[in-house]
């Protein structure tokens, strides 16, 4: 029910996106984290630097796993590559909704019966309205955003990944995903960001999320442990 504020347990609506390129300090921080997280974002920088091991180095610590590789190819590649995501038992995998019908539905095909949930990528919370023009896309943010979640679900997919701004929007559509993933994720401003569609934890939980994903705020915290505990407990949806 990603549009009723959510009342989850704060373990289960928390994304700590571990983008790090040494697998050590990964997992270490997974490890620390892990009393107040259950779910840890393993993007291409990890993958590539840690491979299935470390997917299931972190599933060992009991906590689920989102594996962020965004597939965007022809239908036949990405529908082997979910399959082979599938054997690693992660329990969010994402794919690019501008990869099409017929590639979203492949992709929502070779995950069904398998404990991996596939999310179908909207439009990055790196772009502002701005952008879209260059990369062909007409239209305000949420419309396209609506329209690539619409198609998400029309191919059998449930999750969606999009900024929380757009969350409204989607609200007044009848469109209704079960997973609402929402990065972009900032409690204070950082310098030279390249996100550009932010959203308070609580704020996003406001707007129905029913994930926000958080990197950078935590990675670069003198105490990321004490970052975490303290969004807990000042009450930033999430509780
Ligand atoms: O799919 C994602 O997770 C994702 C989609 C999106 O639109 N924007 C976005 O930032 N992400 C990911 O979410 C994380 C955000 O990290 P920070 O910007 O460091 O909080 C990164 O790992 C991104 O790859």
């Amino acid at each position: 029910m990603p549009f009723e504020v959510s009342s989850l347990p704060l373990a289960d609506g928390l994304i700590v996106a571990l983008d790090l390129f040494d697998v050590e300090k990964a997992l270490l921080l997974a490890r620390r984290l892990r009393q107040y997280v259950s779910w840890f974002k393993v993007g291409s920088q990890l993958f590539l630097c840690g491979g299935p091991k470390v997917v299931e180095e972190i599933r060992s610590l009991g906590a689920q796993v989102f594996l962020d590789l965004k597939f965007h190819d022809i239908p036949a590649t990405v529908e082997r590559a979910v399959r082979a995501c599938v054997q690693m038992e992660v329990g969010f995998l994402t794919v690019h909704a501008l990869g099409g019908g017929r590639m979203l539905r492949a992709a929502s095909e070779a995950a069904a019966g398998s404990k991996t949930r596939i999310l179908a990528v909207t439009v990055l919370t790196s772009l502002e309205e701005a952008d879209l023009s260059e990369v062909g896309l007409s239209g305000s943010l949420s419309e396209r955003v609506c329209a690539l979640a619409a198609l998400a679900g029309d191919c059998g997919i449930r999750g969606i990944v999009c900024s929380a701004r757009e969350l409204s929007s989607l609200r007044k559509s009848d469109i209704r995903p079960e997973v609402v993933v929402t990065p972009g994720i900032r409690l204070t401003q950082r310098k030279g960001d390249d996100q550009r569609r932010t959203v308070s934890p609580r704020e996003a939980f406001a707007l129905g999320a029913t994930h926000i994903v958080i990197g950078r705020p935590v990675l670069e915290a003198e105490d990321p442990v004490n970052l975490v505990r303290n969004l807990l407990q000042e009450g930033s949806g999430l509780a």
